[in-house]
């Protein structure tokens, strides 16, 4: 099934790299768009503002002649003024400590986006492997620290605990009639950062900009959300600019109402749109994906995407060492962090391992993973385990490793297993220290695989400098935030690939969207991991590549594959004009270019005013 996979996708990879113009351009040549607004408004209105760029014709018939000056630019003048100006601050701030010039670029982008969408998301979609590190992680969780502070203007919504009762109402505050993409966060578990309760919404923002640049969601149809339910961070609630309520969390079942009620909302309203929980702490991102899972179109990007991610990349560690992907039930796997998104990992890499031909079907019994939470290995003989993290404890049987007891130290139990792969999402940066990454050099794979994918950049277990250097040249890296490739010198490099839910959540949430799906299953999900696992080539693989950069191309297949998933499982209800059967009788390659010519793309529309 794997290799099948890799083959139908390279054919689909290089149909989608022979088609000049990028996926989604059908939309290139844009109608007209009737707009109910005049003059001011429409320049502080960003889904229409086109600044210099309105021709003159437009001026005279929306009323703005006069309110700019006379110059009209063309939008590839105003495109490269922008990108001159980024490039200029990048010069300037030179020599800056890194915060302060991440902020300010963040700053001038947000500005953009403030100011022209239109522009904003075409410097985006054209740049993204420059801006992802500022609107996404690691600038990102730099900007929900100091949000209160940032704050200028509000984006998305906001609903507390102080508005039980009142969501039902407070959704149609909204001023777009249709949402297809939500993002929701309660602020309890932002990256690594903890909990930022409010400040948090930044999270959200930054997902949804990925939506639009990667998977052509139209930005007047995504709503970042914030669940503000309180904070316990002290040092927020003793913040004077804090912009959150000041008190502590909601628990148990007022914490449960206040979700309930907007998820009701929510479906009330938009009951097509597909709704992403984001950076919930542990027991909720649980609690809340059981919960809606099967009554509404949602997913917990931390448990299951994260989880997509790192199965494409376990096996792009057994393809990196020449082994056939069924050896992948033979790794062995170490994983630092048993909170929601390694547990997440484990059920899916299990789930995995036991969909692979020849398994001994020992279910249950068939452990290839040593975890390890804040308290070291964990093993039955730990007290109160959660049953999510139970069924990962090491036991006593014969096949046990002797001398690895309860709580052992990561680099004992490194030394002692020799594992393939080291995996980190334990949130705390710097665990995979010099020890750790020298009792790597052991493992038992010719290419020892670290990956280290805690958020933002200073939580990363150790960067590819240390494992290059520590494990050696033969190593394969990655990482969570994003990192410089490594000279290794005689020409070679070191390739420091970035294992972020970002390669998946993008076509997970708009393949759902696009087969209209009731909900989001565990089929839908393995279809997106399956596709992303088989992007990449064997020649990239043996270098140590395991992702393809962020792009439409790579959107587009996961989306297909996810729609294909959802009309094989019967959940697909279709979008729009495009009903069930329709999806049905498409072909591969025809899924793919549906899902490709569905993206939205930035481009001046006429402007028509009907008043
Ligand atoms: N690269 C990616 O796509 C993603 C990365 N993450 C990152 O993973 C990290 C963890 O996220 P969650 O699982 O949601 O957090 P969590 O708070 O639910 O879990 C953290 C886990 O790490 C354990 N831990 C703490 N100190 C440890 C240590 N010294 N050694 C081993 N384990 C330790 C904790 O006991 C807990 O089990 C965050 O930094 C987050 O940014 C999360 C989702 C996606
Ligand atoms: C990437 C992501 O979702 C996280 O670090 O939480
Ligand atoms: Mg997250």
């Amino acid at each position: 099934m794997w290799r099948s996979a890799a083959r139908r996708s390279s054919q689909i990879r290089r149909l989608l790299s022979s088609s000049a113009p990028p996926a989604g351009a059908g939309a290139a040549v844009p109608g007209p768009c009737i707009v109910h607004k005049r003059g001011n408004d429409i320049l502080h209105d960003p889904w229409y503002n086109k600044d210099t760029a309105f021709p003159m014709t437009e001026r005279d018939r929306l009323g703005l002649r006069g309110l700019l000056p006379p110059r009209v630019m063309s939008f590839e003048q105003q495109y490269e003024r922008f990108i001159n100006s980024y490039r200029s601050l990048e010069n300037n701030t030179r020599g800056e400590p890194d915060s302060i010039v991440a902020l300010a670029k963040w700053r001038i982008l947000n500005r953009l986006h403030d100011r022209n969408e239109t522009l904003y998301y075409r410097v985006l979609i054209d740049n993204i492997k420059d801006f992802a590190p500022i609107i996404y992680t690691p600038t990102v969780g730099l900007v929900c620290e100091n949000y209160s502070g940032l704050f200028r203007r509000p984006r998305g919504m906001y609903f507390s605990a102080k508005d039980k009762g009142e969501m039902m109402s407070m959704i149609y505050n909204w001023p777009a009639e249709k949402v297809d993409m939500i993002v929701v966060t309660d602020g309890s578990r932002i990256l690594g950062l903890g909990d930022l309760g409010v400040q948090g919404i930044g999270i959200p923002i930054g997902k949804l900009d990925v939506y639009v640049a990667a998977a052509g969601i139209n930005p007047q149809k995504v709503l970042p959300i914030m669940l503000d339910v309180g904070t316990n961070n002290e040092k927020l609630l003793e913040d004077k600019l804090y912009l959150g309520l000041r008190q502590p969390r909601l628990e148990g079942e007022e914490y449960l109402a206040v979700v309930d009620e907007f998820m009701e909302a929510v479906h009330a309203r938009w009951p097509k749109a597909v709704v992403q929980f984001e950076d919930f702490q542990m027991k909720w991102a649980f609690e809340t994906l059981q919960r809606y899972r099967n009554r509404f179109c949602m997913f917990n990007d931390d448990v299951q995407g994260t989880a997509g991610v790192a199965l494409a990349g376990l096996l792009g560690a057994v393809r990196a060492q020449g082994r056939p992907l069924q050896d992948f039930t033979n790794q062995k796997i170490v994983v630092a962090g048993a909170g929601s998104a390694g547990i997440g990992v484990l059920n899916m890499a299990k789930q995995a391992m036991l969909r692979m031909p020849g398994i001994h079907r020992t279910g249950e019994g068939h452990n290839q993973f040593w975890v390890l939470d804040k308290d070291g290995l964990i093993t039955k003989d730990r007290e109160g385990l959660d049953s999510a993290v139970a069924r990962f404890a090491r036991g006593h049987g014969p096949d046990e490793i002797p001398d690895l007891h309860e709580g052992a130290s990561l680099v004992e139990v490194v030394k002692k297993v020799k594992p393939h792969v080291l995996l980190g999402l334990s949130g705390v940066g710097g665990i995979f220290n010099e020890e750790v990454l020298k009792a790597m050099k052991e493992s038992d794979s010719p290419r020892p695989a670290v990956f280290a994918m805690s958020n933002p950049t200073t939580k990363a277990e150790c960067t590819p400098d240390d494992v290059f250097k520590h494990v050696g040249e033969n190593a394969i890296f990655a990482s969570g935030s994003p990192f410089g490739n490594i000279s290794l010198g005689n020409g070679k490099t070191g390739y420091a690939n970035q294992a972020n839910n970002m390669y998946l959540f993008p076509g997970i949430g708009l393949g759902a969207l696009l087969s209209g799906a009731r909900h989001i299953s565990d089929g839908m999900l393995q279809a997106a991991a399956e596709c992303l696992a088989s992007y990449i080539t064997d020649n990239e693989i043996r270098k140590g590549i395991l992702f393809p950069s962020v792009s439409r191309h790579i959107t587009a297949q996961v989306g297909a594959a996810v729609v294909r998933a959802a009309v094989s499982e019967d959940l697909a209800e279709g979008c729009c004009d495009v009903g069930p059967r329709e999806l049905a009788s498409m072909s591969e390659l025809e899924t793919v270019d549906y899902v490709a010519r569905k993206m939205w793309y930035p481009v001046y529309s006429p402007l028509v005013s009907d008043k």
